[in-house]
């Protein structure tokens, strides 16, 4: 985490929540429930290309300027311990071009299936603050897909300890152990040790 927090200090409207993908929306409301004031802006932003954080933190950066306010991005990656951490933030274009099946022979090469579902959000209080970012991680093992194909590589990830898939769990079960949810959890106590305030006429 970076920058100093104001306790209290006024923010002009809610927080919006930018992101393309619905199925993130989904989970964020979800888990979030009525803890965080916020709104959701659907913008496909472009990415950077490097480490997670700074994907994450400039994504933030654009999402502030666009929106004039404060912004809640995240960027999610999928981590394969054999390659050193690719896909990492590519996943989603290795997910496009080779799906589950081809992800899944991409690790035939190696012994080591071990995986981690990484979630980076990044909040920005306006146009011209420094992001502050929060990261999630959730171990786990690349499998043959099981489960509803709703969401990206949901049925290829087996978190550690469990014998189902994301997606052959109940939607809850995900939300409570997901790097989305851990990443989340700091968001949370994020906004409840800043007591951020908003404006009254903010809508
Ligand atoms: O099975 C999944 N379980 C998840 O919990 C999950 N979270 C994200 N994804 C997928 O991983 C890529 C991330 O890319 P990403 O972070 O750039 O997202 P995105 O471009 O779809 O949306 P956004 O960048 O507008 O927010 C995209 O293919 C997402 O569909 C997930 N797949
Ligand atoms: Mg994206």
């Amino acid at each position: 985490m970076a920058g100093t927090t104001v306790r209290g200090l006024m923010l002009p409207k809610p927080v919006t929540f930018v992101t393309g993908n619905p199925k993130k929306l989904e989970e964020v409301k979800a888990i979030l429930g009525q803890s965080i004031p916020f709104q959701s802006l659907k913008l496909d932003l472009p990415e950077l290309q490097g480490e997670p954080e700074e994907i994450s933190k400039e994504k933030a950066r654009l999402a502030a300027i666009q929106v004039n306010g404060p912004v809640l991005v995240e960027d999610t990656c999928l981590c394969f311990n054999s390659l050193k951490g690719l896909p990492g933030p590519y996943i989603k274009w290795f997910l496009q071009k080779i799906g589950h099946e081809g992800l899944n022979n991409v690790l035939m090469a190696y012994e080591d299936k071990s995986a981690y579902a990484l979630c980076v959000f990044s909040l920005a209080l306006g146009p011209s603050a420094d992001p502050i970012t929060f990261v999630g991680k959730t171990m786990g093992k690349i499998v043959e897909a099981r489960g509803p194909n709703d969401f990206g590589w949901d049925p290829i990830f087996q978190p550690d300890g469990y014998e189902q898939t994301y997606a052959e769990m109940p939607k809850e079960e995900k939300n409570k152990i997901s790097h989305r949810y851990r990443a989340l959890t700091l968001v949370k106590s994020h906004f409840a040790e800043a007591g951020y305030t908003f404006h009254p006429d903010s809508s």
